[in-house]
């Protein structure tokens, strides 16, 4: 199989592992997913889908993926700024609705957020709780417009996010679903360089943008090259610690910390429990 001819999407010059698929797999990948979009849109007996536009990497490529399945009328975007988001970011996320010429709403969702706040102001203080709100409140948004047009809701996550919870439950998760969602991020950005996604939204910093200066590497206190590799061969490839430690050339502490995410965050990856019944 050949080697990719992508442009270098990596992040870093030399990542634990080069997860890059070849000409081949990334066609039949966007094949793939492009016939996945379509295939849920008709099993719902929806007229097209919704999603949100963040101007980043993620909500990009899923944007451009559906325009290729349910064309420009299938696909209707929310842009959703709150105060916490960059105005740089915001407006590239309507460029990306422009561009792909979709219909598309800004809706403001600080006041939203703000009676919320204003609701329980002590749970306000606490900035992953308030940040949660607003990726909640862009829920409640997008299922507003997809009742309202029979649409779907189309999410972003990719396996990267998954794995390690880092998303908010009943949040960005609320969705009907993921066509990305088996992509780990250095794929993410790959098949985005191939779909035509501008190159500096392909290499921008990755960011939940629920505080000021968030990013997704520094709170998970590793980079997503280090993240996808310890993914692909331990806890999906099944490598053992040790083994993956020497393969990867990464500290024990990342192998350990991934894991920790990923155990923590099973219950994001599972249905609401209810006790057995008793018959
Ligand atoms: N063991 C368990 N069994 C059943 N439920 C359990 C549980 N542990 C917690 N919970 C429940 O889960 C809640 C915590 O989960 P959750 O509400 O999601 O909140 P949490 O995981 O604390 O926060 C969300 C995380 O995802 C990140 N995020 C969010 C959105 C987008 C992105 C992005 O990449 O763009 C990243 C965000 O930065 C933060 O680190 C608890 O309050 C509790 O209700
Ligand atoms: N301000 C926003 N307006 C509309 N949708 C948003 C906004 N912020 C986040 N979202 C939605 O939540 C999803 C999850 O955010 P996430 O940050 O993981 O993805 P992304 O912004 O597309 O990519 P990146 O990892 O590059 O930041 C987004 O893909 C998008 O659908
Ligand atoms: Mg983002």
């Amino acid at each position: 199989m050949s080697r990719t001819s992508e442009p270098s999407v990596l992040l870093s010059d030399d990542p634990p592992l080069d997860l890059r698929l070849s000409d081949e797999e990334l066609a039949a990948t966007r094949e793939r997913i492009v016939s996945f979009i379509s295939d849920v849109v008709d099993d719902a007996g929806a007229e097209g889908a919704v999603l949100g536009l963040s101007g980043g990497i993620d909500s990009t490529l899923t944007a451009h993926l559906a325009v290729e399945a349910l064309g420009e009328d299938g696909l209707h975007g929310l842009t959703m700024p709150s105060a916490v988001n960059d105005a740089d970011v915001m407006s590239d996320a309507e460029r990306v609705a422009h561009e792909l010429g979709i219909e598309y709403d800004v809706v403001e969702i600080q006041p939203i957020a703000e009676a919320f706040f204003n609701a329980v102001p002590e749970a306000a203080d606490d900035r992953t709780a308030a940040g949660n709100v607003y990726v909640r409140t862009r829920a409640v948004l997008n299922y507003f417009v997809a009742n309202a047009e029979n649409r779907v809701v189309l999410g972003t996550g990719n396996r990267a996010e998954a794995m390690t919870g880092y998303y908010t439950k009943y949040g960005d998760q609320a969705v009907d679903c993921n066509p990305i969602g088996n992509l780990y991020k250095q794929q993410v950005r790959q098949l985005a360089a191939h779909v035509g996604v501008p190159r500096e939204l392909v290499m921008q910093e990755p960011t939940a943008g629920m505080w000021e200066g968030q990013t997704d590497a520094e709170e998970m206190g590793l980079d997503y090259d280090t993240v996808d590799a310890i993914l692909a061969v331990h806890v999906d490839g099944g490598l053992s610690r040790t083994a993956t430690v020497r393969e990867l050339d990464v500290p024990e502490e990342a192998v350990d910390r991934v894991v920790d995410l990923y155990e923590r965050s099973a219950h994001k990856r599972a249905m609401p429990p209810a006790p057995e019944r008793d018959l």
